[in-house]
């Protein structure tokens, strides 16, 4: 049995950070990642980075094939860099392997061929989250249908792409793949955009995705998939309509990666969602073993994961102050084109809270720096208390959102007064100067 300060599963962003600081203070650190593929994590192997890679692209009229060229470069870059980054530490052993509990105490790995069993004072869960595959009749096994993993290792752009799922993968594959040339069609069992949303901005948002020729089946989940064994597939829904497309992308959500983590050899306890149950400091129901990042449940972000990672560092050598209560506002965005980006409170969910509220709205097309970006989409909303003052949210439905929204993330943060934001100097001509007038209210 080979010993470690630390034993750390899965190569993603919190455990790679973590991984590096800890090497920093002289810990003996074992790495083990499954797939050598995804030495980084799926964020910029998979997921966030090689879709904004190809949004971007996407919108600047690159061809397909060269966009994926172009992905596969950036893809390839950072994994290196990352892989180096934790190979060039003489602190850190790098296993690729999949990673098994044998008891709350050891690890397995398959080096070579041969099992290995390794132990250490403190042991990392980060194996990040997994495409949940829906219940469907028929071929779901059919090489046209993807998840969002497979289906930007595709090298042709399929003509028409049935997606499966309302969501962040489902609405920004649509946009994405749209904008490439493709023939879009949105399966959600929603009766609108984005539930969870403010509805006037859903509403713009349906209407700009349709006046690009997305089609959305609402009220709809597919229940059947036939490979009509030519170029085609065929979805059935639960309202009897039929989609057919060249390919089909699964886009119903993530779940936890446990599966294959011999976790019932241990006392580590799942949460009723499948993740691994934590509590506020990040520690399972065994207290030298932790979870981080989307294994933990809660929201899947790479900037939660890192914060994850933060937690437990001050959990280990600061005061213990950091916790999932003391994490402030998580801001996040759907790269849509435009964008929309959300923090805390929409007017409704403010409302359905006690609050009486006064809003700010800003049609995008009132700005003049928006002209000279020549992007006139969206609106942006702001949702104040009217006791505080106090921010309580933001819905930016435009160009440049997923920037702006961090501004309004660090006021809510500081507890500052809507008026903090209304009355700062911006250089010009930016979108931030919005904020001048989106804070009038
Ligand atoms: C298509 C897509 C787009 C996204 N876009 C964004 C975005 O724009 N912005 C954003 O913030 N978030 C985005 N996300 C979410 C984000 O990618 C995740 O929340 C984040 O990457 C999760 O990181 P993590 O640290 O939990 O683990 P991961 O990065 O998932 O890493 C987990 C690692 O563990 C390995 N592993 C699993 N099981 C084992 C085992 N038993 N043994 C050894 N290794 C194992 C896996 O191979 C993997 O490499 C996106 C997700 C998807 C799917
Ligand atoms: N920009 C970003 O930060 C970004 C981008 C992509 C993904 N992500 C992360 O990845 C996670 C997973 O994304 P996602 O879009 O897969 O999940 P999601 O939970 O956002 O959306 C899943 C959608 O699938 C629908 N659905 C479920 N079963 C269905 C069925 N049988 N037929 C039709 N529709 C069905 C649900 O109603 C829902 O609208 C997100 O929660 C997010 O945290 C983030």
């Amino acid at each position: 049995m080979t010993t470690y300060d630390a034993i750390i599963i899965g190569f993603g962003k919190a455990g790679k950070t973590l991984a590096g600081d800890l090497a920093k203070r002289d810990w003996s650190v074992a790495m083990i990642e499954k797939v050598p593929s995804m030495y980084g994590g799926i964020c910029i192997n998979a997921a966030c980075i090689p879709t904004k890679t190809l949004d971007h692209d996407a919108l600047n009229q690159i061809s397909y094939a060269d966009a994926i060229e172009r992905k596969d470069y950036v893809v390839e870059k950072l994994r290196t860099n990352n892989y180096n980054n934790l190979a060039d530490n003489d602190h850190v052993t790098i296993y690729d392997s999949e990673a098994r509990f044998k008891s709350d105490k050891e690890v397995e790995i398959e080096v070579n061929g041969k099992k290995e069993a390794l132990t250490a004072e403190h042991i990392f869960i980060n194996t990040g989250s997994t495409s949940n595959i829906p219940p469907m009749e028929g071929d779901l096994n059919s090489s046209k249908v993807y998840t969002s993993t497979t289906l930007i290792d595709r090298k042709e752009l399929p003509e028409q792409l049935a997606i499966i799922g309302g969501g962040y993968i489902g609405l920004e594959y649509a946009s994405i793949y749209q904008n490439f040339g493709a023939k879009v069609t949105v399966i959600t069992p929603d009766d609108g955009l984005l539930p969870d949303e403010d509805r006037q901005i859903a509403e713009e948002i349906r209407k700009e995705m349709k006046q690009k020729e997305i089609r959305f089946h609402f009220n709809a989940k597919a229940e059947k998939i036939t490979d009509e064994n030519n170029d085609k597939v065929t979805l059935t829904l639960s309202n009897d309509e039929t989609v057919s497309a060249n390919a089909v992308l699964l886009a119903t959500g993530r779940k936890p990666n446990v599966e294959n983590l011999g976790l019932e050899n241990t006392i580590v306890k799942l949460a009723e969602d499948g993740s691994v149950q934590v509590n506020d400091h990040l520690e399972t129901t065994v207290n030298h073993i932790w979870a981080l990042g989307d294994v933990k449940g809660g929201m899947q972000f790479t900037y939660v994961s890192l914060d994850d990672y933060r937690i437990v560092m001050d959990a280990l050598f600061g005061n213990k102050k950091r916790s999932l209560k003391t994490r402030q506002n998580v801001p996040y965005s759907i790269f849509i084109d435009p964008p929309l980006s959300r923090v805390g409170l929409t007017a409704k969910e403010a409302e359905e809270k006690g609050y009486e509220i006064e809003e700010g709205k800003f049609p995008v097309a009132s700005h003049p720096p928006a002209h000279v970006i020549d992007d006139l989409r969206g609106v942006f909303k702001v949702v104040i208390d009217k006791k505080t003052d106090k921010i309580l949210g933001a819905s930016l439905f435009g160009p440049e959102s997923p920037e702006l929204i961090n501004l309004v993330k660090m006021a809510m943060d500081l507890e500052a007064p809507y008026t903090f934001l209304r009355d700062k100097m911006y250089n010009h001509p930016v979108m931030s100067e919005s904020f001048n007038t989106l804070f009038t209210i």
